[in-house]
């Protein structure tokens, strides 16, 4: 059994890895941390968790008490992570970044995207993408994890394949998304308002998105130089989910597109490739930290058109976070991860 503490337990990320956690068999949960919320019990703010929780409460962010901890979960906006990393890693604390505060390996870029000065350039060297599936060796030696962010889980999944057998042309890539309201956070924002989200659709960040440079950044790698893309997210009427359609245009013949991803995918864990055909919904992943995908070839013509759909709040956020613990400290990478979506 492992200590675990949650920094930002009161957010929608720290709520799921909550629940998820319940279930795990090699996990205790020592500390939760809220500042706006210190004492209260974790079960009477999130009635779901009664039975599970019944004497955890949140407390303030106390290093002497993270640090007594075997890993951390970071559930917390942007910059927080920076400023407590280092005392955690400093005390062996292994450090599991939900934000996206190591994601960047370019310390400017990451400034100039996320508007502040990046506050642990020297961590940056050793932090690992944790992308399981690119790269599940790295993470098992890691002591700092950034956690993919929504949007690049279901797009870098979608198109690994493609780039990496080097199928398209990795210059012009579409990538068009769609993301449920949880995706903003649980802090009340007008546009997250009932009124405003349901029975309505917009695009949003269409002439550059924070995420942009993280996808290209995963993308260059899987394509061995940088590639050209174009990322329009979406806020939809739903609760939790991403949605990508992405587009390639092919270089030559590809052969078989559908053999090409069961094989990339073949034996992991949390990636199912969808029968020849399939339109992935993202309810059928709901809960579960899953992305599910499908490969078209419209008119078998020069476009390849590739569905990808996870739940934002699991493998697009606490259930990847869990799914690298379990690859840090050696347990069944499916620990904790095991139930599948809820449907309807
Ligand atoms: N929602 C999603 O789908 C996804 C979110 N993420 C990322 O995960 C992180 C958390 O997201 P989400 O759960 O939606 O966020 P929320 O805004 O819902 O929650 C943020 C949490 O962080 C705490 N917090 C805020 N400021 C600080 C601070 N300075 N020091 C310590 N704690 C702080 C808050 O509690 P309090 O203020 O009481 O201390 C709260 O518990 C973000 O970086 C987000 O971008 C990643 C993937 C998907
Ligand atoms: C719908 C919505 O607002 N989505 C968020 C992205 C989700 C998220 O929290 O992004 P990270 O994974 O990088 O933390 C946004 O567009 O900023």
């Amino acid at each position: 059994m492992i200590k675990v503490g949650i920094v930002g337990g009161t957010g929608y990320t720290g709520v799921e890895l909550l629940r998820l956690l319940a279930q795990h068999p090699e996990v205790e949960v020592e500390a939760i941390t809220s500042r706006s919320e210190a004492g209260v019990r974790v079960c009477d703010m999130y009635p779901n968790l009664r039975g599970h929780y019944d004497t955890l409460a949140f407390s303030e962010p106390d290093a002497d008490r993270l640090g007594a901890c075997d890993a951390v979960f970071f559930a917390t906006p942007h910059g927080v992570a920076h400023a407590l990393a280092f005392d955690l890693l400093e005390r062996g604390t292994r450090v599991i970044d939900l934000s996206a505060d190591f994601r960047l390996r370019d310390a400017e870029e990451w400034a100039e995207w996320y508007g502040q000065p990046h506050g642990a350039p020297a961590l940056l060297g050793e932090a690992v993408y944790g992308l399981p599936e690119v790269n599940r060796d790295r993470i098992r030696q890691a002591r700092l994890i950034a956690v993919p962010g929504c949007y690049p889980t279901a797009v870098q999944l979608g198109l690994l394949p493609l780039l990496e057998a080097g199928l398209i042309d990795a210059g012009h890539i579409i990538a068009d998304c769609k993301s449920g309201v949880t995706g903003a956070g649980r802090g009340a924002k007008v546009p997250s308002l009932l009124a405003e989200a349901s029975e309505s659709m917009k695009a949003y960040g269409a002439a550059g998105h924070r995420h942009l440079p993280e996808i290209r950044q995963g993308l260059g790698d899987a394509a061995g130089s940088p590639v050209g893309l174009t990322f329009v997210p979406h806020l939809t009427p739903m609760i939790r989910g991403i949605h990508a359609t992405l587009y390639g245009r092919l270089i030559g013949e590809p052969g078989d597109l559908q053999a090409l991803f069961e094989q990339r995918f073949e034996g992991e864990p949390f990636v199912d490739v969808m029968p020849a055909g399939s339109h992935p919904e993202t309810r059928s992943v709901k809960g579960a930290n899953l992305c599910r995908i499908a490969v078209h070839r419209p008119g078998n013509g020069d476009t390849v058109v590739v569905l990808a759909v996870i739940d934002n709040l699991v493998k697009g956020a606490s259930g990847q976070a869990i799914q690298n613990l379990n690859l840090m400290f050696g347990f069944d990478e499916k620990a904790g991860l095991a139930a599948p979506a809820l449907m309807p």
